[in-house]
């Protein structure tokens, strides 16, 4: 090894469909010849983001410096897929300068960052930063906003509950941790919604966190890596709803996996989708799907329900032409609207 210095880990959180893999990629596109690896990790079993970033073209960048991790919650999943992943790219020749690990969208980052004191690994690398992307027209929307009736109520009947709404504590614990905060969709937000939304952040920070605001996760890579905040050392500065608990559990969401078969028109498709989107307890709707006649694979994915499509790559040779949707969304949620919406029913 050339040096004895620990190598820097960016963490990457934010709610399903904030926008951390469009920050990873402007990451890479912009690495200035920095050697960058990518640990990606999803909930669902897609695994559409690590794929979406292979995709890239990007210069540089090779299929081995992104790593998806196996379904599941990296915080829940350490031992047996997160340190080997980490260490194998650690004992590469030619190791990465820097880490970016994009966590799922309803990971709780704090048990992550706990994860970098293990034995195996807290020699060898340190948590850089946390980097915690928000989605500023849903907050704006009020979709991590707590029913206050609600809350009264099952505050009555259960004195432990926190909060009634599962949303709102992943995106608490998430701004928690966090050592930046990027203010994501700005393009999408009028300035009254952005100061308020601003305003709803800075409420929920313990202490003084900067908040950079962006549209498309276009911030200077040297905003965000280089923060040196070695996260792992201050746990304790960064409260959790699940400080305490040993392990946390995933009921409060579910996902499934839909099958969809080839599609004449993409437009078509994506009005389907944003049905689907619009099923009780539906939260992020993505994955793509063969449109008759073309070589290339159409992505549709939405978040809430804006729906957006394009064409990714070509369809591999040999590669079947299977389309599916992966649906995330509260547990419970209407699967049985959300499949006859993407089969147009
Ligand atoms: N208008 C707008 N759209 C954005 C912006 N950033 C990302 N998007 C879009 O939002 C959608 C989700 O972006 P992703 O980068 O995949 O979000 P993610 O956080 O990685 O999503 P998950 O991995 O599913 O949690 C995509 O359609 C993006 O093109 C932005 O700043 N403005």
């Amino acid at each position: 090894m050339s040096t004895l210095a620990k190598t820097p880990c960016t963490v990457v959180t934010g709610f399903l469909g904030a926008g951390k893999t469009t920050l990873v990629r402007h990451l890479l596109e912009n690495a200035g010849g920095r050697r960058l690896a990518v640990l990606v990790n999803e909930f669902g079993d897609l695994g559409f983001d690590g794929s979406f970033i292979e995709g890239c073209g990007i210069e540089g960048c090779t299929q081995d410096d992104i790593v998806e991790l196996p379904n599941g919650c990296i915080c829940c999943t350490v031992a047996d897929d997160f340190v080997p992943a980490l260490t194998k790219l650690l004992d590469r020749p030619n190791p990465p300068e820097h880490i970016l690990i994009e966590t799922s969208g309803l990971a709780l980052p704090k048990p992550l960052v706990n994860a970098f004191n293990w034995p195996a690994i807290r020699s060898r690398v340190t948590v850089d930063g946390v980097v915690a992307v928000v989605d500023g027209p849903a907050v704006a929307a009020g979709l991590f906003a707590d029913d206050p009736e609600a809350l009264a109520a099952q505050r009555a009947a259960d004195q432990s509950v926190d909060h009634d709404n599962p949303l709102e504590e992943v995106f608490e614990d998430q701004l928690l941790c966090a050592d930046l905060i990027l203010l994501n969709k700005t393009d999408a937000m009028d300035e009254s919604e952005r100061a308020r939304v601003l305003a709803d952040i800075r409420e929920h920070l313990p202490r003084a966190v900067k908040v950079v605001e962006t549209a498309h996760g276009r911030v200077e890579p040297r905003v965000l890596l280089g923060l040196g905040a070695a996260a792992e050392t201050d746990l304790e500065a960064r409260p959790s709803h699940h400080d305490g608990e040993d392990d946390h559990d995933h009921d409060d969401f579910e996902s499934v996996s839909i099958p969809v078969g080839a599609v004449a028109d993409p437009g078509a498709l994506a009005i389907r989708v944003e049905r689907a989107a619009e099923a009780a307890g539906v939260l992020r709707i993505k994955g793509f799907a063969p449109v008759e006649g073309k070589p290339m694979r159409l992505v549709v994915q939405g978040v809430g329900r804006r729906v957006a499509h394009h064409f990714d790559r070509p369809w591999r040779a040999g590669e079947a032409r299977d389309g599916r949707m992966v649906v995330i969304g509260l547990k419970g949620f209407d699967r049985g609207a959300v499949e006859a919406a993407l089969r147009g029913g």
